[in-house]
């Protein structure tokens, strides 16, 4: 997806009107005829075929078959449900994820019922692997298809839920009651447009609408066009309560009250930087219809020369920290990354080393980049004291720096007390190569990982970072909303 008029070529099907009238009405009808033909298009990419439906329904029964014997020999009052995307027909054609639920009575205690639907998961995927979400449960390929087999309790009321994965099941019944063929189509066609703008997903890398939050929008508003249109003129904080059950306030910008969950906001991950760039693409996508919002970017990595360019013509200082990335799971490292950018660009910050813009990548390695409008400054620094009449504080600074060879002053300045002593680091640098860098508030495991050793990279050296980081430093450079 680029923004704008990026390559010059219009991809809607239907361009030729262009500059052929002016009337508001007439650009209104050829911006609906854009928009369907537009839709037309994403849906004939999106839209699961018969073929790729049966293909998975078979799967789907024939596991669920599998898995309800095996829970049946272990349990009595079992029962077997699939629920997700491929549940309720809002899967993207190719992503395919079959998520099997088995749910076993409330009497049992947390540990059986772990061990229970491990047993189940092996018995049903002979060659899965066991993986760990809040628990463990099995994961496996079958013809292609990625399969989840996930134990739950069997509950009334979504509010008596032990467990994350206890509320599925109550997700996939509510909006199945809801969802027809036209709002399901509209669903996966939102879900694209949201891959394509980078929003998609409610992993803590992203931050964004996870696939239930994108199908209760689509249910509230009725259907992809009047969500847009809606988004369009969203003004944050936006609070949606489709059951009128919410008894809690939320302090997010987008809060989505769960139709099975009065105390739950669908929408509690998602950051206010992909509520406002769902604002954006809404309004510019309505303006100007076209399928390139729906394609995410794939930008060209940065050459050596490119990097050098772009540093030169901006004028500005980077630095960077690279360590070894700490071995977690996404959404551990993310956030651990991002308190550990924000630690240092405030360290840097309130040392002077004014901070123009920033990120952090992780691969093999991690680094925090730091994008520097200041990076080096004097040997010394202004430190303001009290006003000489506010008489004790004043006479204890003037005590304190009197003697001081190496401050000058206190002199007074604006009827307070100055002195010019001498600043800790000098440059950028310096400081994030001291052990300062360990007080400014760090991930826990970014800490430990520094303590092992790490690089700082600074000026020309940030080239170091390309042969990893080429096409995440050419979206750093080319930013767009
Ligand atoms: N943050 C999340 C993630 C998942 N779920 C529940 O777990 C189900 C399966 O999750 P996932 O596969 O991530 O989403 P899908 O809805 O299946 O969407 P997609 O098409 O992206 O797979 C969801 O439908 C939802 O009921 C949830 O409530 N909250
Ligand atoms: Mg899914």
């Amino acid at each position: 997806m680029s923004e704008e008029d990026g390559d010059g070529v219009d991809h809607g099907p239907t361009s030729s009107h262009r500059g052929d009238h002016t009337g508001g009405e007439t650009d209104d009808r050829n911006r609906a005829r854009d928009l369907e033909g537009v839709v037309a298009a994403v849906r004939d990419r999106v839209d699961p075929d018969e073929d790729e439906r049966t293909r998975l329904r078979d799967v789907a029964d024939r596991l669920m078959e599998r898995a309800e014997t095996a829970a049946a020999e272990l349990c009595a009052d079992t029962d077997v449900l699939q629920v997700g995307s491929t549940a309720r027909n809002t899967w993207i054609s190719g992503d395919r994820d079959i998520d099997i639920f088995v749910r076993f009575p409330p009497s049992l205690d947390r540990g059986t019922l772990a061990d229970y639907g491990l047993e189940v998961g092996h018995a049903t995927i002979p060659d899965g692997h066991e993986e760990y979400a809040e628990h463990p449960y099995v994961k496996g390929t079958v013809e292609g298809f990625e399969i989840d087999i996930v134990p739950c309790f069997r509950l009334e009321s979504a509010t008596e839920i032990r467990s994350a994965v206890d509320r599925t099941p109550f997700h996939t019944r509510y909006l199945q009651q809801r969802l027809d063929d036209e709002l399901a189509a509209d669903v996966r066609l939102t879900k694209q447009f949201l891959k394509g703008i980078g929003a998609y997903g409610s992993d803590l890398r992203t931050r964004g609408f996870s696939g239930y939050l994108t199908e209760l929008l689509v249910v509230e508003y009725g259907g992809f066009r009047p969500l847009l249109a809606a988004v369009a003129d969203w003004q944050p904080p936006v609070e949606l309560d489709p059951e009128e059950h919410g008894r809690e306030t939320f302090d997010d910008p987008l809060v989505v009250i769960d139709p099975t969950d009065p105390d739950r906001n669908v929408a509690a991950v998602c950051a206010s930087d992909n509520v406002a760039r769902f604002q954006h693409y809404a309004r510019s996508f309505l303006e100007r219809p076209r399928i390139d919002v729906f394609e995410p970017d794939d930008p060209e990595p940065l050459t050596e020369a490119g990097l050098r360019d772009h540093l030169e013509r901006r004028g500005t200082t980077p630095v960077a920290v690279r360590f070894e990335a700490p071995d977690l799971v996404e959404d551990q490292l993310y956030p651990q990354l991002q308190k550990s950018l924000d630690g240092i660009t405030t360290g840097l910050d309130d040392r002077g080393f004014d901070v123009f813009r920033a990120t952090a990548v992780a691969d093999e390695t991690a680094a925090v980049l730091v994008e520097l409008a200041v990076s080096e400054r004097p040997a010394v620094e202004r430190h303001e004291g009290p006003p000489v009449h506010v008489r004790n504080h004043a006479e204890g600074f003037y005590d304190a720096y009197a003697d001081d060879p190496d401050a000058y002053g206190p002199f007074i300045e604006g009827g307070r007390y100055v002195t010019e002593r001498d600043r800790a680091f000098t440059t950028a640098r310096g400081f994030l190569e001291s052990d300062r860098l360990f007080d400014v508030g760090l991930g826990a495991h970014v800490e430990t990982a520094l303590e092992d050793g790490y690089e700082v990279l600074s000026g020309d050296e940030i080239v170091a970072l390309l042969d990893e980081f080429g096409p995440e430093l050419a979206d750093y450079f080319t930013p767009r909303p």
